[in-house]
């Protein structure tokens, strides 16, 4: 079954905490935290103190993707605060082997990052490696934007490249999700679907996380 990780951006910063335990009761599977520094893409946002704050209200696991330049400066921080998956984005990190090494000795789960216009070749030489890859559909920095289409052709690419290599990894897609484009990424291939304005908009986030499923 395809899983929805809401992402806490698009919540109200002061009621956080009844956020994320509400996303638990309405049939979340994992909680998505977008962490932006301000240089990777404009807008800052949380840190590892926002997972230390949540950690003890779910046990959902924590989904933490970095969009900061240097993802691996934070992983001792993300792992003593409790996140269960650090995602890292290709275009921001060099030694891109060693720092999916680092998380998993962390005890951690690994996932890779592309941006829209990535090629999906970008990551194949790592894919044995991580538990996750994650498409983006929009440009990351924001919520609320639309979705780009013509990522799905990558999605279809990885699933293709997955299977053949009978691969463990999962694909997550994050950006402009909502019933219609989830269908789509549904059907491109993807595991994980991330979807912020879609549900935490609406006034009835169960029934957005159910239609969003599929
Ligand atoms: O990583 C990001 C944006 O950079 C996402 O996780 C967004 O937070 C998703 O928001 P919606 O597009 O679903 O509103
Ligand atoms: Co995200």
């Amino acid at each position: 079954m395809t899983k929805i990780a809401p992402s806490i951006l698009a919540a109200d910063f002061s009621r956080m905490g009844e956020c994320v335990t509400s996303l638990e009761k309405a049939g979340a599977d994992w909680i998505h935290v977008d962490v932006m520094d301000g240089h990777f893409v404009p807008p800052v946002t949380f840190g590892a103190q926002m997972v230390e704050a949540i950690r003890p209200l779910t046990s959902l696991p924590i989904d933490v993707h970095l969009m900061v330049e240097k993802p691996s400066n934070q992983i001792a921080a993300f792992q003593q605060a409790g996140a269960d998956l650090l995602s890292v984005h290709v275009e921001a990190e060099v030694h891109l082997h060693r720092t999916i090494t680092a998380i998993k000795d962390a005890g951690m789960k690994a996932g890779v990052v592309l941006n829209p216009a990535t090629p999906a070749a970008l990551v194949e030489p790592v894919l044995s490696e991580v538990d996750l890859v994650l498409q983006m559909t929009v440009n990351p920095g924001y919520g609320g934007q639309t979705f780009i289409s013509s990522t799905l052709k990558n999605i279809a690419r990885l699933r293709q490249f997955i299977d053949e290599h009978q691969l463990k990894v999962e694909i997550q897609v994050d950006g402009g999700v909502d019933v219609d484009t989830g269908r789509l990424c549904r059907e491109a291939g993807a595991d994980v679907l991330v979807a912020g304005s879609a549900i935490l908009k609406t006034s009835d986030w169960a029934k957005a996380i159910r239609h969003i499923r599929g």
